[in-house]
């Protein structure tokens, strides 16, 4: 009785959010917080290059980055740890199984994504030459396994029959995966030959409302990625 009242006035407290419109971590958040019908209010950074906001710099010392949920005054950092956080504040409409072995199993998953795409795609934006190319050999590798993982499961999204965590983990790449392997090597990374079980899940993603209403415009963030590539690789060229 006690706990489910302490768990009912957890969530009841105030949600803001602190998020970059450019960024795919904080759209994870926005997306678990909307799959749960959970009300917040969201606070972009106005300029995450020079200038953060005090609110960044005091909720997120460590890193200073968002996203950063704040409920009930409390920060929680880390868009994977967030997400996990909201699954068990808000534990209706799970994103993350009960089970401890299929819990594993998907974190397992989660960090797989994290060291192997998300920091591929960190390095092709910034890069040309023979690194960008060991990068995209790297991901592309990485996309392989992760094709036999999808494939293997014979699930409508990859966590399961109905969005999951896995999911909002990895719905970046519906986007982000596109944009950033046009500006850097001009090529669709995603090939629907070699990955046709990963580019029927990216549709099965995208056609979720949810999903697909809280994406930044395409074009926009085209031009805001190539202008981040260009000055980068300037600097680094002027540096040399
Ligand atoms: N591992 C972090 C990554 C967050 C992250 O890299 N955020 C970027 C926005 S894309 C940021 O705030 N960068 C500011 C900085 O690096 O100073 C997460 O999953 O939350």
């Amino acid at each position: 009785m006690l706990i489910l009242m302490i768990s009912i006035s957890m969530e009841n407290k105030e949600v803001k959010l602190l998020g970059f419109w450019s960024s795919p971590f904080p759209v994870r958040v926005i997306w678990a917080l909307k799959l749960k019908g959970i009300e917040y209010e969201y606070i972009e950074e106005k300029d995450l290059r020079q200038n953060k906001s005090p609110l960044l710099l005091q909720s997120n010392p460590v890193h200073k980055k968002v996203p950063v949920l704040i409920h009930g005054g409390k920060p929680i950092c880390e868009s994977l740890n967030i997400l996990e956080y909201i699954d068990e504040v808000w534990s209706h409409n799970r994103l993350l199984p009960d089970d401890p072995y299929e819990k594993a199993v998907v974190r397992f998953w989660a960090k797989f994504a994290e060291e192997k795409l998300v920091e591929s795609v960190r390095i092709m934006i910034i890069s040309e030459g023979e690194e960008l190319m060991k990068e995209v050999k790297q991901l592309e590798e990485a996309l392989d396994i992760l094709e036999k993982e999808m494939k293997d499961k014979k699930k409508k999204f990859f966590g399961g029959e109905s969005i999951g965590y896995l999911d909002l983990v990895l719905a970046w790449s519906v986007l982000w995966l596109e944009i950033i392997g046009e500006i850097s090597c001009g090529k669709k990374i995603s090939d629907k030959h070699r990955y046709p079980t990963f580019n029927r899940w990216m549709e099965d993603v995208k056609n979720i409302n949810i999903i697909k209403e809280n994406l930044p415009s395409k074009d926009q963030l085209t031009v805001f990625l190539l202008n981040v590539r260009n000055l980068t690789l300037a600097a680094s060229k002027a540096n040399n």
